[in-house]
Protein backbone atom coordinates (compact mmCIF):
# COMPACT_ATOMS: atom_id res chain seq x y z
CA UNK A 1 0.00 0.00 0.00
CA UNK A 2 1.11 3.31 -0.91
CA UNK A 3 1.10 4.64 2.38
CA UNK A 4 3.42 1.87 3.59
CA UNK A 5 6.04 2.42 1.14
CA UNK A 6 6.04 5.57 1.79
CA UNK A 7 7.40 4.68 5.20
CA UNK A 8 9.53 2.27 4.49
CA UNK A 9 11.54 4.24 1.58
CA UNK A 10 11.64 7.37 3.74
CA UNK A 11 12.66 6.06 7.11
CA UNK A 12 16.12 6.51 7.58
CA UNK A 13 16.21 4.18 10.34
CA UNK A 14 13.07 1.95 11.47
CA UNK A 15 13.75 3.28 15.59
CA UNK A 16 13.23 7.29 13.57
CA UNK A 17 10.08 8.75 15.03
CA UNK A 18 7.39 9.67 12.23
CA UNK A 19 3.84 10.20 11.78
CA UNK A 20 1.61 8.66 9.17
CA UNK A 21 -1.30 10.98 8.19
CA UNK A 22 -3.57 9.26 5.66
CA UNK A 23 -7.20 8.79 4.90
CA UNK A 24 -8.96 5.75 6.91
CA UNK A 25 -8.19 2.19 5.46
CA UNK A 26 -5.39 2.86 3.91
CA UNK A 27 -3.10 0.51 5.76
CA UNK A 28 -1.72 2.89 8.35
CA UNK A 29 -1.49 -0.55 10.90
CA UNK A 30 1.09 -1.91 9.00
CA UNK A 31 3.10 1.51 8.39
CA UNK A 32 3.79 1.55 12.30
CA UNK A 33 3.38 -2.66 13.14
CA UNK A 34 6.45 -3.76 10.40
CA UNK A 35 8.71 -0.86 11.83
CA UNK A 36 8.05 -2.09 15.47
CA UNK A 37 8.31 -5.78 14.67
CA UNK A 38 11.12 -5.19 12.63
CA UNK A 39 12.76 -3.57 15.44
CA UNK A 40 11.71 -6.25 17.67
CA UNK A 41 12.79 -9.26 15.59
CA UNK A 42 16.62 -7.06 15.61
CA UNK A 43 16.61 -7.77 19.59
CA UNK A 44 16.83 -3.89 19.90
CA UNK A 45 14.99 -3.84 23.08
CA UNK A 46 17.08 -3.60 26.03
CA UNK A 47 16.11 -6.70 27.72
CA UNK A 48 13.37 -8.79 27.01
CA UNK A 49 11.87 -8.63 30.53
CA UNK A 50 10.48 -4.59 29.23
CA UNK A 51 7.56 -4.01 27.48
CA UNK A 52 8.95 -3.24 24.18
CA UNK A 53 6.06 -1.30 22.43
CA UNK A 54 3.02 0.72 23.77
CA UNK A 55 0.01 0.87 21.42
CA UNK A 56 -2.42 3.54 22.51
CA UNK A 57 -5.83 3.38 21.01
CA UNK A 58 -8.74 4.46 21.91
CA UNK A 59 -11.41 1.86 20.89
CA UNK A 60 -11.17 -1.93 22.05
CA UNK A 61 -12.58 -2.91 18.47
CA UNK A 62 -9.43 -1.52 16.97
CA UNK A 63 -7.28 -3.01 19.24
CA UNK A 64 -8.69 -6.57 18.36
CA UNK A 65 -7.63 -5.52 14.71
CA UNK A 66 -4.37 -4.59 15.43
CA UNK A 67 -3.73 -7.47 17.39
CA UNK A 68 -5.11 -10.17 15.11
CA UNK A 69 -2.64 -7.89 12.43
CA UNK A 70 0.19 -8.74 14.06
CA UNK A 71 -0.49 -12.48 15.26
CA UNK A 72 -1.07 -12.63 11.32
CA UNK A 73 2.55 -11.40 10.49
CA UNK A 74 4.15 -13.29 13.99
CA UNK A 75 2.75 -16.45 12.80
CA UNK A 76 4.47 -16.62 9.48
CA UNK A 77 7.80 -16.33 11.08
CA UNK A 78 10.21 -19.00 11.57
CA UNK A 79 10.90 -17.84 14.86
CA UNK A 80 7.82 -17.29 16.12
CA UNK A 81 6.36 -14.69 18.61
CA UNK A 82 3.62 -15.72 20.90
CA UNK A 83 0.74 -13.18 21.23
CA UNK A 84 -1.26 -12.41 24.35
CA UNK A 85 -3.95 -10.23 25.07
CA UNK A 86 -5.07 -9.33 28.62
CA UNK A 87 -8.88 -8.59 29.35
CA UNK A 88 -10.83 -6.01 30.65
CA UNK A 89 -10.32 -5.37 34.51
CA UNK A 90 -7.24 -7.14 34.27
CA UNK A 91 -4.33 -6.78 37.15
CA UNK A 92 -2.64 -9.82 37.24
CA UNK A 93 -0.45 -11.29 35.06
CA UNK A 94 -2.85 -14.48 35.61
CA UNK A 95 -5.49 -12.44 33.42
CA UNK A 96 -3.11 -12.53 30.81
CA UNK A 97 -4.27 -14.64 27.81
CA UNK A 98 -2.68 -15.74 24.98
CA UNK A 99 -3.92 -14.79 21.69
CA UNK A 100 -5.21 -18.31 20.26
CA UNK A 101 -4.64 -19.53 17.33
CA UNK A 102 -5.96 -23.20 15.78
CA UNK A 103 -2.67 -24.19 15.74
CA UNK A 104 -0.95 -22.51 18.47
CA UNK A 105 -2.24 -25.41 21.68
CA UNK A 106 1.15 -26.71 22.49
CA UNK A 107 3.24 -23.89 24.40
CA UNK A 108 5.58 -26.77 25.05
CA UNK A 109 7.31 -25.80 22.23
CA UNK A 110 7.91 -22.03 22.79
CA UNK A 111 10.80 -22.19 25.15
CA UNK A 112 13.03 -24.20 22.67
CA UNK A 113 12.37 -22.43 19.29
CA UNK A 114 10.57 -18.96 20.07
CA UNK A 115 10.89 -15.77 20.48
CA UNK A 116 9.72 -13.69 23.66
CA UNK A 117 6.31 -13.53 23.30
CA UNK A 118 4.39 -10.31 22.27
CA UNK A 119 1.24 -9.73 24.32
CA UNK A 120 -1.56 -7.12 22.57
CA UNK A 121 -5.34 -6.23 23.37
CA UNK A 122 -4.99 -5.16 26.47
CA UNK A 123 -6.96 -2.99 28.43
CA UNK A 124 -5.81 -1.04 31.96
CA UNK A 125 -7.67 -0.61 34.56
CA UNK A 126 -4.88 -0.15 37.00
CA UNK A 127 -1.74 0.16 37.46
CA UNK A 128 -0.92 -2.99 37.95
CA UNK A 129 -1.15 -4.18 34.30
CA UNK A 130 1.98 -2.81 32.93
CA UNK A 131 3.85 -4.01 35.92
CA UNK A 132 2.70 -7.66 35.89
CA UNK A 133 3.88 -7.26 32.34
CA UNK A 134 6.84 -6.14 33.01
CA UNK A 135 7.30 -8.77 36.25
CA UNK A 136 6.43 -11.49 34.17
CA UNK A 137 9.22 -11.14 31.49
CA UNK A 138 7.37 -10.61 28.50
CA UNK A 139 8.25 -8.91 25.93
CA UNK A 140 5.27 -7.15 24.69
CA UNK A 141 3.36 -5.25 22.76
CA UNK A 142 0.78 -3.71 24.52
CA UNK A 143 -2.27 -1.84 23.98
CA UNK A 144 -4.18 0.40 25.98
CA UNK A 145 -7.65 1.52 25.36
CA UNK A 146 -11.12 1.74 27.19
CA UNK A 147 -11.92 3.82 30.20
CA UNK A 148 -11.39 7.91 30.53
CA UNK A 149 -9.77 6.76 34.64
CA UNK A 150 -6.80 4.40 33.49
CA UNK A 151 -3.97 5.22 35.44
CA UNK A 152 -0.37 4.48 33.94
CA UNK A 153 2.87 4.36 35.47
CA UNK A 154 4.66 2.67 33.66
CA UNK A 155 8.13 1.29 34.67
CA UNK A 156 11.01 3.65 33.29
CA UNK A 157 12.70 2.28 30.41
CA UNK A 158 9.81 0.10 29.59
CA UNK A 159 8.93 1.16 26.25
CA UNK A 160 11.44 1.00 23.15
CA UNK A 161 8.44 2.09 20.81
CA UNK A 162 4.71 4.34 21.64
CA UNK A 163 2.50 4.34 19.06
CA UNK A 164 -0.38 7.21 19.36
CA UNK A 165 -2.90 5.40 17.43
CA UNK A 166 -5.36 7.42 15.53
CA UNK A 167 -3.94 10.73 17.74
CA UNK A 168 -6.92 12.72 16.53
CA UNK A 169 -9.62 10.36 17.27
CA UNK A 170 -7.98 9.96 21.13
CA UNK A 171 -7.66 13.36 21.26
CA UNK A 172 -11.46 14.00 19.88
CA UNK A 173 -12.68 11.02 22.47
CA UNK A 174 -11.28 13.28 25.14
CA UNK A 175 -8.02 11.27 26.01
CA UNK A 176 -5.70 13.74 25.68
CA UNK A 177 -4.94 13.61 29.30
CA UNK A 178 -4.28 10.36 29.71
CA UNK A 179 -2.17 10.14 26.97
CA UNK A 180 -0.32 13.17 28.39
CA UNK A 181 0.10 10.59 31.48
CA UNK A 182 1.44 7.88 29.83
CA UNK A 183 4.30 10.10 28.06
CA UNK A 184 4.89 11.74 31.74
CA UNK A 185 5.51 8.62 32.86
CA UNK A 186 7.77 7.46 30.25
CA UNK A 187 11.54 8.15 30.68
CA UNK A 188 12.52 10.88 29.08
CA UNK A 189 12.68 10.93 25.32
CA UNK A 190 16.04 11.33 25.41
CA UNK A 191 16.58 8.28 26.44
CA UNK A 192 15.83 6.88 22.79
CA UNK A 193 12.65 5.54 22.83
CA UNK A 194 10.61 6.14 19.43
CA UNK A 195 7.06 7.56 18.82
CA UNK A 196 4.78 6.83 16.07
CA UNK A 197 1.58 8.82 15.63
CA UNK A 198 -0.97 8.18 13.14
CA UNK A 199 -3.88 10.12 12.57
CA UNK A 200 -6.70 10.16 9.54
CA UNK A 201 -7.31 14.10 9.90
CA UNK A 202 -5.80 14.93 6.62
CA UNK A 203 -4.84 18.77 5.65
CA UNK A 204 -5.94 19.35 2.26
CA UNK A 205 -6.56 23.19 1.75
CA UNK A 206 -3.42 25.42 3.65
CA UNK A 207 -5.01 29.15 4.40
CA UNK A 208 -2.73 31.68 5.39
CA UNK A 209 -4.68 34.74 7.04
CA UNK A 210 -3.64 37.73 8.16
CA UNK A 211 -5.15 39.08 10.80
CA UNK A 212 -4.25 42.94 11.02
CA UNK A 213 -4.82 43.56 15.06
CA UNK A 214 -5.29 41.14 17.84
CA UNK A 215 -8.65 42.04 18.49
CA UNK A 216 -10.14 40.76 15.01
CA UNK A 217 -8.81 37.18 16.03
CA UNK A 218 -12.07 35.60 17.26
CA UNK A 219 -13.87 37.08 14.32
CA UNK A 220 -11.58 36.64 11.45
CA UNK A 221 -10.92 32.92 12.70
CA UNK A 222 -14.38 32.66 12.99
CA UNK A 223 -15.67 34.07 9.61
CA UNK A 224 -12.87 31.77 8.22
CA UNK A 225 -14.82 28.36 9.58
CA UNK A 226 -17.95 29.33 8.90
CA UNK A 227 -16.42 29.54 5.45
CA UNK A 228 -15.16 26.16 5.53
CA UNK A 229 -18.48 25.05 7.18
CA UNK A 230 -20.82 26.12 4.42
CA UNK A 231 -18.53 23.84 2.14
CA UNK A 232 -18.06 21.01 4.01
CA UNK A 233 -21.19 21.13 6.41
CA UNK A 234 -20.73 17.26 7.55
CA UNK A 235 -17.40 16.56 7.64
CA UNK A 236 -15.87 19.63 9.21
CA UNK A 237 -13.67 19.36 11.96
CA UNK A 238 -11.62 21.89 13.43
CA UNK A 239 -8.91 21.29 15.82
CA UNK A 240 -7.32 24.71 17.47
CA UNK A 241 -3.72 25.30 18.68
CA UNK A 242 -2.89 28.43 21.38
CA UNK A 243 -0.18 28.84 22.95
CA UNK A 244 -1.71 28.84 26.42
CA UNK A 245 -4.16 26.46 27.91
CA UNK A 246 -6.38 29.40 28.85
CA UNK A 247 -6.06 30.66 25.37
CA UNK A 248 -7.09 27.30 24.12
CA UNK A 249 -10.64 27.33 26.64
CA UNK A 250 -11.16 31.00 25.90
CA UNK A 251 -11.27 30.26 22.04
CA UNK A 252 -12.65 27.34 22.51
CA UNK A 253 -15.68 28.76 24.63
CA UNK A 254 -16.16 31.53 21.88
CA UNK A 255 -16.58 29.46 19.18
CA UNK A 256 -18.86 27.21 21.04
CA UNK A 257 -20.77 30.16 22.03
CA UNK A 258 -20.74 31.88 18.44
CA UNK A 259 -21.53 28.31 17.27
CA UNK A 260 -24.67 27.87 18.78
CA UNK A 261 -26.05 31.24 17.91
CA UNK A 262 -25.36 31.33 14.26
N1 LIG B 1 0.14 -4.29 2.15
C1 LIG B 1 -1.14 -4.63 2.08
N2 LIG B 1 -1.57 -5.44 1.10
C2 LIG B 1 -2.86 -5.79 0.99
N3 LIG B 1 -3.82 -5.38 1.82
C3 LIG B 1 -3.48 -4.57 2.81
C4 LIG B 1 -2.12 -4.15 3.00
N4 LIG B 1 -2.09 -3.33 4.06
C5 LIG B 1 -3.33 -3.24 4.53
N5 LIG B 1 -4.17 -3.98 3.79
C6 LIG B 1 -5.62 -4.11 3.97
O1 LIG B 1 -6.20 -2.83 3.78
C7 LIG B 1 -7.26 -2.60 4.71
C8 LIG B 1 -7.02 -1.33 5.50
O2 LIG B 1 -5.85 -1.50 6.29
P1 LIG B 1 -5.73 -0.92 7.76
O3 LIG B 1 -6.89 -1.32 8.59
O4 LIG B 1 -4.38 -1.25 8.24
O5 LIG B 1 -5.81 0.63 7.44
P2 LIG B 1 -5.80 1.82 8.47
O6 LIG B 1 -5.41 3.03 7.68
O7 LIG B 1 -4.96 1.47 9.65
O8 LIG B 1 -7.31 1.86 8.89
P3 LIG B 1 -8.06 2.87 9.91
O9 LIG B 1 -8.26 4.14 9.15
O10 LIG B 1 -9.34 2.16 10.21
O11 LIG B 1 -7.17 3.07 11.09
C9 LIG B 1 -7.33 -3.84 5.59
O12 LIG B 1 -8.36 -4.67 5.11
C10 LIG B 1 -5.99 -4.50 5.40
O13 LIG B 1 -6.06 -5.90 5.56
Amino acid sequence: MPVQAEVLSQLQSVSDDYLVQAEPRTGKTLAFLLPVLEQLLRGRTESPKFVNTLIVTSNPKRATRVAELCNMLTELLLKRQDCHTAREGTCKTANVHKVSNEHEQDDGRRAADSGPPISTGFRFQCMGSLKAFHNSQFWSLVFVYGQRSILVATPKRLNKTVVLDAIDQLVEEGWLHDVKNILQSLSPKATGWQGISTSTTTVSDEYHVEILSVKDTFTSLLALLLKEYELKSTELKAVLFSPTKQGTVLFSELFAKAWLRK
